[in-house]
């Protein structure tokens, strides 16, 4: 017997997004966003897959808040489409969009469930791209729009906000490495977006604090653990860069006001500078009321001369993989969560992701994904290590509720507890959603059953 048992007041939940599940891509008056404009870009999306009906979620979502209530979950993060709300991202508002997610967070409050309400999950109205998207300082005052709109429009209904999902996937994956939208491949574009982001999610913060509405306000930073090979410095060295990018950089400022001094002349000597304006910081830095971590993976990471944009390579030293080919890496997951208390106090975390890729099918009308159980435990088991350290843990929601559209790899790469067939839309549950059921309701496991 091993037994994992968690604090009776902890939230337990799960995550979706937008573009990934809701479908009804052109329903309603919504918008094109740039998801929908990459993904129909030869080549882009694995097996040319878009969003047009992804888990049609838009028309069945009282179908997946009863899989919800089942569940057992307490609280359910979501993502608004700002092309649903802003068509062209600013101006005039689709009233058929907000009334839509109107009845979808009345159903969820009238069946016990917490909406948590995400902004921003990548799906930014063309329109606004066509105009230069993050690079311009116009997104930022348009997302400032778009979130004091849906703060007011939603007050006393959503009381958990969170302004920008993943935004180091929203700037260098999407910008500098280009496998998501829009695509691009340039360092500088990449940091200069990585910059408004911070400011788009500081701005909005702003409007919140202004609208005297309560609720609370974060983001939701993803983060990789990186395990030096050995004890060289220049190892240790190359880890902390690498994981500079993923946390120094988009926790500093928000938390300590300043971008961190080694990754900024780190960028200087890739010819890489920030323009921030007067203010700026001082949007950023301004105190939020939690933090979400989205976390995955890590890998055990050496120094490589001139390799790579850190000097730095990731070595595969046999750690099982998950069907997404990451490594199983739950220790990463709480020596991660220690370095942010270590380093950012005591801030409230919600674990906003963690989850894993496995594409077991349909046998039977059954799943068994007894790997995605053993995935969660050991995670879990990390995350009860942590609050046993004294990291301020209020709440974990597994990625993802349904299988769903994973971006660039479209419908190939399963993440959900809930099967989604694509082709008939029918849900079922997995055994992992039997699992976690039973955990939720316990507030415990046993790691060996
Ligand atoms: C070829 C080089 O590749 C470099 C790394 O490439 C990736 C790709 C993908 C990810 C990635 C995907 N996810 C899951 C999502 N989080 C938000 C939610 O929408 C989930 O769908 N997290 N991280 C990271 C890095």
């Amino acid at each position: 017997m091993a037994i994992i048992e968690f604090p009776k007041d902890i939230r337990w939940g799960a995550a979706t997004a937008a573009y990934q599940i809701e479908g009804a891509a052109t329903k309603d008056g919504r918008g094109l966003s740039i998801w929908d404009t990459f993904s129909k870009t030869p080549g882009k999306v694995l097996n040319g897959d878009n969003g047009d009906i992804a888990c049609d979620s838009y028309h069945r979502y009282e179908e997946d808040i009863e899989l919800m209530k089942e569940l057992g979950i307490d609280i359910y993060r979501f993502s608004v489409s700002w092309p649903r709300i802003f068509p062209t991202g600013t101006g005039e508002v689709n009233q058929s969009g907000l009334q839509y997610y109107h009845d979808f967070v009345d159903a969820l409050l009238a069946n016990g469930i917490e909406p948590m309400c995400t902004l921003y999950h990548w799906d930014l109205p063309q329109a606004l791209q066509d105009k230069g998207g993050w690079e311009n300082r116009e997104t930022v005052d348009a997302f400032a729009e778009y979130s004091d709109l849906m703060f007011k429009e939603f007050d006393g209904k959503i009381k958990k906000w969170i302004t920008i999902n993943e935004p180091w996937c929203v700037s260098f994956l999407s910008n500098f490495i280009g496998i998501h939208a829009p695509g691009y491949q340039n360092l500088q574009l990449a940091t200069t977006i990585s910059h408004h982001l911070l400011l788009a999610h500081g701005k909005a913060v702003t409007k919140f604090r202004e609208s005297g509405l309560t609720g609370e306000i974060g983001y939701a930073p993803n983060l990789e653990w990186n395990e030096p090979y050995s004890n060289k410095q220049e190892d240790i060295d190359a880890c902390n860069r690498g994981m500079g990018w993923f946390i120094e950089w988009f926790f500093d400022p928000v938390f300590k006001g300043s971008y961190p001094q080694f990754m900024l002349d780190w960028f200087e000597k890739k010819g890489v500078t920030l323009s921030i304006q007067d203010g700026d910081m001082a949007f950023i830095h301004q105190p939020i009321d939690f933090v979400g971590i989205n976390y995955y993976t890590g890998s055990v990471v050496r120094y490589k001369e001139n390799h790579e944009l850190f000097d730095n390579e990731k070595v595969d030293i046999g750690y099982e993989k998950t069907d997404f080919d990451w490594n199983i890496y739950p220790e990463g997951f709480y020596k991660a969560l220690s370095k942010l208390k270590d380093q950012y106090g005591q801030i409230p975390i919600y674990i906003t992701e963690n989850g894993a890729c496995y594409n077991d099918g349909v046998e039977n009308g059954r799943v068994k994904d007894q790997r995605r159980i053993d995935y969660l435990k050991q995670h879990l088991t990390s995350l009860s290590r942590a609050i046993d350290s004294g990291v301020n843990i209020k709440g974990y929601l597994t990625w993802s509720l349904l299988d769903n559209f994973e971006w660039a790899e479209g419908y190939d790469k399963r993440f959900g507890i809930i099967h989604v067939d694509f082709n008939t839309l029918e849900r079922t549950k997995k055994d992992s959603y039997y699992w976690y059921k039973q955990t939720i309701k316990n507030g415990w496991f046993d790691m060996f059953y």
